[in-house]
């Protein structure tokens, strides 16, 4: 087991002893610094102590903590020979749901103290729902000041039984009791000579042993990239490289991946650790940088994911909010700024389902607010489309907090139950028959350009070859949708508007029963362009865009219907490059232009940079 890294973290508050527990659990196992331990054990004997007052050694930090960072939770390091800790030690005030929130949630182990005098205490139930619900996988419940109850079995029995039934209505699978004394360091490091009846193992023992290899999410590879890292090298070249930290699963050099939301398929060529050496695989945890075979456009917060496991992609979520601002409150219509991992977003609270009692697991579902420290299920719509995993399967790509815009302050954090369907009163019918089920995934090639600069060539052209290939492949031409579908509209911006929302949701449809839908379609507007990518997105559908970037000048000298002609004559109003605006895409996944060559040249680039 020796390297292996154990987080942990704290509840309880500073009279529980908490302090003292991580000084001991620090002085005893040797991991203080020499000239902090002699200034500790001065300061005792000054003020006339029995024994080195622990708590001294994280209190005195608590200085440097206030200044101004926003997340008050100082993490102590220490190790032993068997392993390395970090502890997330939060003060124990009002701001306690907050502190451990944001300190626990990436912890492997939650100590809980509690007073041996006191028993179980409203705040060790909040506790205990807190780290039920932030899904740490292990709970220590250390009862502490044993020595001021005459280590009394029979009040730890209580305490036990009580702290017991409280938890079956948690959703907590491992949780072990200890008595200790943190102040005397019975049962902290070494085992208590003064509590023979109790037969475990010490504080420091049982932290060395459990077991948490096993708690990682090892199947769902997840890459969200944090930066994007782009040396200058001196062949001229640029390689781009995308670093991180593996948030789920792992990656291997030669592994085929998709980038999420964009969906373009590629391969990892290299992986580099720390300080560049380069290693065949990374796993979850693990800080990396990642080479890809194809120049694809990443940014931060997009996600690196493998092609037949995807997270939700979607811009609805529904989440289990903590609120930790003393200055106002949550109601449903605020709206935030969401960091997700790397991935940031504008964000509105749609709806709130219910408040939470942490004591009593009572749901208030008449509640529209939330107050300091309080829990609430709700919905959220985001205004970008995000990428993530249901907390109860990942708990960092299904978590986020919550920045108030005018304050910058963090002001709660969320762990997302499920993605929503985006009307409430309309729900997507699933079917039984799902992606997995289907031969092939299906994705949508969208072709946007003037009319006549070769949009429908290319298309059929596509669609010929997937068809060829045994692939499902259908064309949708605006020219053909006009004639049925679409026999309504006209050509005015509204009318164009209405045009491509119906186009992408039919190729979305197509899509998500596995064929390839390429659309044809003039689709000048961007923003309208960027919803129909919106459509597949929270659909978890791939959406290509390319641009056919063919100059008026050379459409007008096509003009394969003559239109143009006639629009010049004022014989059509309304015409596109004409008296109608075209918006050129801005980041599409593909552009062509006339030199790329003709439609059988362009549309074996484009099938193979998809790896179709
Ligand atoms: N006023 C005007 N402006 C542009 N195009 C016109 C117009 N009137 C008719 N046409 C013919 O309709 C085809 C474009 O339809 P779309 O559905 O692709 O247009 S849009 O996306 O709604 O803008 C377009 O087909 P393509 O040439 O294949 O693009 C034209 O043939
Ligand atoms: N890459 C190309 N190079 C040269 N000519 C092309 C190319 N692509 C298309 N064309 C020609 O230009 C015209 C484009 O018409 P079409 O494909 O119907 O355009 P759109 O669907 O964009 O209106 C066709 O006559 C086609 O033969």
């Amino acid at each position: 087991m020796t390297g292996d890294m154990l987080r942990i973290a704290t509840a309880g508050s500073v009279d529980d002893g908490k302090s003292t527990l991580i000084g001991r659990l620090l002085y005893d196992s040797k991991s203080i610094f020499t000239d902090q331990l002699e200034a500790i054990e001065r300061t005792s004997s000054q003020r006339g102590d029995e024994s080195a007052d622990l708590a001294l050694l994280t209190d005195g930090l608590r200085a440097e903590r206030e200044q101004g960072i926003t997340i008050d939770v100082a993490y102590r390091y220490f190790s032993t020979p068997e392993r390395k800790f970090i502890v997330a030690d939060s003060p124990g005030h009002v701001q306690y749901t907050r502190n451990m929130v944001t300190g626990a949630s990436t912890a492997d182990l939650a100590i809980i103290l509690v007073d041996a005098r006191k028993g179980v205490l409203e705040q060790t139930r909040r506790h205990a729902f807190l780290s039920s619900l932030l899904g740490i996988p292990h709970l220590t419940v250390c009862v502490n000041k044993m020595d001021l109850v005459d280590y009394s079995e029979e009040r730890y029995d209580e305490i036990v039984a009580e702290f017991t039934a409280f938890a079956a209505k948690l959703n907590v699978t491992d949780v072990m009791f200890i008595p200790i004394s943190a102040l005397r360091g019975d049962n902290v490091v070494d085992r208590s000579e003064t509590m023979g009846w109790y037969t475990g193992r010490s504080l420091l023992g049982h932290l060395e042993t459990v077991h948490i290899a096993s708690d990682k999410n090892l199947i769902d590879a997840r890459f969200p990239v944090q930066y994007v890292i782009r040396p200058q090298r001196a062949d001229g070249l640029d390689h781009r490289a995308f670093a991180g930290t593996v948030a789920g699963g792992g990656l291997s050099v030669g592994d085929k991946v998709v980038a999420l939301p964009g969906g373009f398929g590629t391969e990892v060529v290299k992986i580099w650790g720390p300080g560049g050496a380069e290693r065949s695989e990374a796993s979850a945890g693990d800080a990396v940088s990642v080479e890809l075979a194809d120049e694809i456009d990443i940014v931060r917060g997009d996600m690196i994911v493998r092609p037949g496991n995807r997270p939700h992609v979607g811009r609805d979520l529904d989440a289990m909010v903590c609120w930790f601002s003393e200055t106002r409150s949550l109601s449903e219509g605020d709206t935030f700024w969401m960091l997700c991992g790397t991935r940031e977003t504008r964000v509105s609270v749609t709806g709130m389902n219910y408040r939470l009692d942490v004591n009593t697991l009572h749901r208030d579902g008449a509640a529209d607010e939330l107050e300091l420290n309080e829990i609430g299920r709700m919905t959220l719509h985001c205004q970008q489309p995000m990428m993530f995993d249901e907390y109860r399967r990942n708990r960092q790509t299904g978590s986020f907090i919550l920045i108030d815009e005018a304050t910058n302050a963090t002001v709660a954090a969320g762990m997302i139950g499920a993605p929503v369907a985006h009307d409430s009163n309309v729900v997507w019918e699933a079917g039984k028959v799902t992606r997995e089920h289907r031969a092939y995934r299906g994705a949508t090639i969208w072709l946007t350009g003037l009319s006549g600069s070769g949009k429908s060539t290319i298309a059929t052209e596509l669609e010929r070859r997937l068809v060829a290939e045994g692939r499902p492949a259908y064309l949708l031409d605006g020219d053909n949708l006009r004639h049925g579908l679409n026999a309504d509209l006209g050509f005015s911006d509204d009318d164009r508007r209405e045009n491509i929302r119906r186009t992408a949701e039919v190729a979305s449809l197509f899509t998500d029963s596995g064929a390839v839908a390429l659309v044809s379609l003039i689709s000048p507007f961007a923003a309208e362009r960027q919803r129909a990518r919106e459509i597949h997105a929270a659909r978890d559908l791939p959406f290509f865009e390319v641009f056919v970037d063919t100059p008026l000048d050379d459409c007008e000298a096509r003009d394969p219907k003559g239109l143009y002609a006639k629009a010049r004559a004022g014989e059509i109003a309304q015409f596109t490059g004409i008296d109608s605006p075209y918006e050129r895409p801005v980041t599409p996944e593909f552009v062509i232009r006339p030199s790329d060559g003709g439609p059988a040249d362009i549309a074996e680039m484009i099938l193979q940079r998809l790896g179709m």
